[in-house]
């Protein structure tokens, strides 16, 4: 049997899917505040993982030192380990640049740079070259543009500014310059909050058909929204990691009572 029918069919059977990238012992400091203890986790390969808990439990700390954002935080220091498969990325070989294209990241408001929709895209491929002409470059453009689903509305104006766009669109345009750079796993910190509900739903399905390509980690405070999009579900709970199990699990039948209070609305 190939590799990939034995992986296939090892999804279907629910077998143990591959873990891309795996947490342990992470704890996290803002100078002497620690903002997480000793945080564990798996996050598996084509799953949506949502993170979730009240505000300041260290929800975008966590998502942050999966692709080390928190390296430009002054005064922050982060412990433990953090594979991607078996490579540790806070190992000193580790090429930063390379690891934020292996795992990138969208933020909660749309940021496109002040370019054209082509050249939002086509900025991360050019630095890494990863385009060697016009050609291979308007295949990369056009290609993430697709799979970001906003190709059919900006197709005839490429190359008008990317911040004229929608809040909707400008998300997936900054979905679109994630994607184009070829990464492995996606960090999503709150990619909704400023939609509107018709423009969240798109999103919502885009993610929802990303995770074939792609691994997701998505912090969210909408529980529907973790319900709706993730296979996974992770609680945080001041610093700590209460929980993580499957999102269905999760939100029926939790194990712990923070988790309870939390998803029937009794704190957060
Ligand atoms: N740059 C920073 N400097 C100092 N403390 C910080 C910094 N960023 C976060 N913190 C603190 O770390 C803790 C965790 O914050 P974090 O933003 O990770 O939580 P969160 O769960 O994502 O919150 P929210 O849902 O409100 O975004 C909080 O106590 C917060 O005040």
């Amino acid at each position: 049997m190939l590799a990939t029918e034995t992986k296939t069919a090892a999804a279907v059977n629910g077998a143990a899917k591959h873990v891309k990238m795996k947490a342990s012992d992470v704890e996290v400091y803002y100078s002497e505040k620690r903002a997480l203890n000793k945080i564990s986790l798996d996050v598996r390969e084509h799953e949506v993982t949502a993170l979730i808990g009240p505000s300041g439990c260290g929800k975008s700390t966590f998502l942050r030192t999966l692709n080390r954002m928190n390296d430009v935080i002054e005064g922050c220091r982060v412990g433990g380990t953090i594979l991607l498969d078996k490579q540790d990325i806070y190992d000193p070989s580790i090429d930063v640049v390379q690891l934020r294209a292996r795992v990138g990241m969208v933020f909660q408001k749309p940021n496109p740079f002040p370019k054209s929709i082509y050249d939002n895209v086509a900025y991360g491929p050019r630095i890494h070259g990863l385009v060697r002409n016009r050609e291979e470059t308007d295949a990369v453009v056009q290609r993430s543009l697709e799979r970001a689903g906003l190709w059919k509305e900006v197709k005839d104006r490429l190359h008008e500014g990317g911040t004229g766009l929608s809040g909707g669109q400008q998300q997936r345009l900054c979905i679109a310059r994630a994607i184009a750079v070829d990464p492995e796993v996606i960090l999503m910190d709150e990619p909704c909050s400023a939609l509107d509900p018709i423009a969240t739903a798109k999103i919502e399905e885009l993610i929802d058909e990303l995770r074939s390509n792609y691994t997701i980690v998505i912090v969210t405070h909408s529980m529907q929204q973790a319900a709706r999009v993730s296979q996974r579900t992770a609680f945080f709970h001041l610093g700590d990691l209460v929980e993580v199990g499957d999102t269905a699990q999760i939100f029926t039948n939790p194990n712990d009572e923070r988790t309870q209070g939390y998803i029937t609305g009794r704190f957060g």
